[in-house]
């Protein structure tokens, strides 16, 4: 197994990638994107007919969840993206570029919010598997609502939790949760283990980590 690495190595190699070797970060969130679709496809070979909720922060873990909503999208399942703030708190361009483009299609029903509606804790009670994109390796200190009452809806769900990069409410670094984490299923982690999911397995379920396409020669200098 290739050797795990922290957040701050994550964000390194991913910042190599981009600035000396010329990898678009939205290529990044299209492979992570890609990857959590096609690990839901393989899961669950007949989708038709399965209700699927994307559960999104504002950053890029947000953005990953997107992206595996719009390549959901096209096997036919009904699909809610649900944002956890507004649109204009979106922080990257890439997450940006990406809601921009599920906004228009009407294949994805999308609610967004700062706080946990009815209508957003019946999306999530009611859905079949739940896509975790609320926070990865950006989470910083104590969660503030609607989140804690989201990663709440969540864990009280009978879905199949599938956390994208770490589950949210864990700490990549050290596996220790904050004061609410969700209890995944299972983890899809992008490029590298990252050191805190070698451990809370109660909360990430089995790991698996997802090659996004990154040139390995990001790693020199980091690794
Ligand atoms: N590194 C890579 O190569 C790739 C990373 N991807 C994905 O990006 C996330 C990391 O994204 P980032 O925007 O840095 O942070 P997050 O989305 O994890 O979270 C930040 C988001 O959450 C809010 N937030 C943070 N802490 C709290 C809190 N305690 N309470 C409430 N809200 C909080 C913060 O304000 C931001 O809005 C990584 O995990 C991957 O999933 C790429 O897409 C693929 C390549
Ligand atoms: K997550």
């Amino acid at each position: 197994m290739k050797k795990p690495i922290t957040s701050d190595q994550m964000y390194r190699i991913e910042e190599n990638g981009h600035s000396v070797l010329g990898m678009r970060r939205f290529l990044m969130m299209e492979n992570a994107g890609h990857g959590v679709a096609d690990f839901i496809v393989h899961k669950f070979k007949r989708l038709k007919n399965k209700r699927i909720v994307a559960v999104c922060g504002t950053g890029n873990n947000g953005g990953d969840g997107f992206v595996a909503s719009r390549h959901l999208a096209g096997h036919g399942t009904k699909i809610t993206v649900i944002l956890l703030g507004s649109p204009s708190d979106l922080r990257s361009e890439e997450a940006r570029l990406n809601w921009g483009i599920i906004e228009k299609m009407n294949s994805i029903e999308i609610i967004f919010g700062k706080e946990l509606t009815d209508e957003i804790k019946s999306r999530i009670a009611k859905a079949n598997i739940i896509l975790d994109s609320i926070f990865g390796t950006g989470i910083k200190g104590g969660i503030r609502e609607p989140y804690a009452s989201a990663i709440d809806a969540i864990n009280k769900s009978k879905a199949y939790v599938l956390a994208v990069d770490v589950p949210s409410g864990f700490d990549p670094n050290t596996g220790q949760i904050h004061e609410k984490c969700v209890r995944a299923d299972a983890t899809i982690t992008f490029h590298r283990l990252k050191t805190g999911l070698t451990k809370g397995k109660k909360y990430t379920g089995p790991v698996h980590v997802e090659w996004i396409g990154i040139p390995p020669e990001a790693e020199s200098g980091v690794l």
